[in-house]
């Protein structure tokens, strides 16, 4: 059987620290970060809000993404080892239909992209209050540094635009509480996709 486990969720979540984590306790388990699908700076508009859109699903290259899931689930096996990633012996038996295979797609605009939402087996979704995630994203460092009032001006507005499209969809998603620790949504999580591969 093969799972593709959608961690998705607002900027600042801990998308990416819960991912790894996941990653380090499945072995052989392969993840796609959305991040690395972002289009180069110079193919980005600057919109009416008078800032660069990267928070817009238009600063991604979605066709790509979903072709690298699409690589995943044709040869899990091969995609690992291409990327580096070590395959234990009874993975890559003949019959390797009958063995488990995990996908971790991990990234902010997740749920939005049909093509992509018909490939997640389960679809959990972070959150967490608008001070923390304002806190949070006031400490990190992109490629591209965030300019002064990026975050009120168009990272926040477009992620409840995102949101509320992904609300009135019919994809279902599991809200996780993004101010739990990090070892604490680990563990529901974890727990979580262990009962999946068992039930
Ligand atoms: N559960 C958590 N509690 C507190 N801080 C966290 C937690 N998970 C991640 N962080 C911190 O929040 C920031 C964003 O985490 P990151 O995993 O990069 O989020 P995302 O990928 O959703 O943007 C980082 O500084 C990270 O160390
Ligand atoms: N990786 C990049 O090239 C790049 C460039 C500019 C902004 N960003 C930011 O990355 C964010 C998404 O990543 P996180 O969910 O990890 O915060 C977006 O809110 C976007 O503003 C990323
Ligand atoms: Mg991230």
């Amino acid at each position: 059987m093969k799972y593709i486990i959608g961690i998705g969720g607002m900027t600042n979540g801990g998308k990416t620290t819960l991912t790894n984590k996941l990653v380090n306790a499945f072995p052989g388990c392969c993840v796609v970060h959305q991040d690395d699908f972002f289009k180069p700076q110079d193919q980005i508009p600057v919109g009416e809000d008078g800032f660069k859109q990267w928070d817009v699903m238009t600063s991604l290259d979605m066709e790509a993404m979903v072709n690298t899931v699409k690589a995943w689930l044709e040869n899990p096996v091969k995609f690992a080892r291409s990327h580096g990633i070590q395959v234990s012996p009874e993975l890559e038996e003949p019959d390797s239909e009958e063995q488990t295979h995990i996908l971790i797609v991990e990234g902010f605009l997740l749920y939005n992209y049909r093509p992509l939402i018909e490939l997640f087996s389960h679809c959990y979704y972070i959150v967490v209050p608008y001070e923390e995630c304002k806190r949070r994203r006031s400490t990190r460092k992109y490629t591209v540094p965030d300019p002064p009032g990026l975050f009120d001006g168009h990272v926040w507005p477009m992620y409840l635009k995102y949101r509320r499209e992904m609300e009135s969809s019919p994809v279902e998603v599991e809200y996780l509480d993004g101010l739990k620790t990090r070892e604490q949504l680990f563990n529901q999580v974890y727990e979580a996709i262990r009962n999946m591969l068992n039930s």
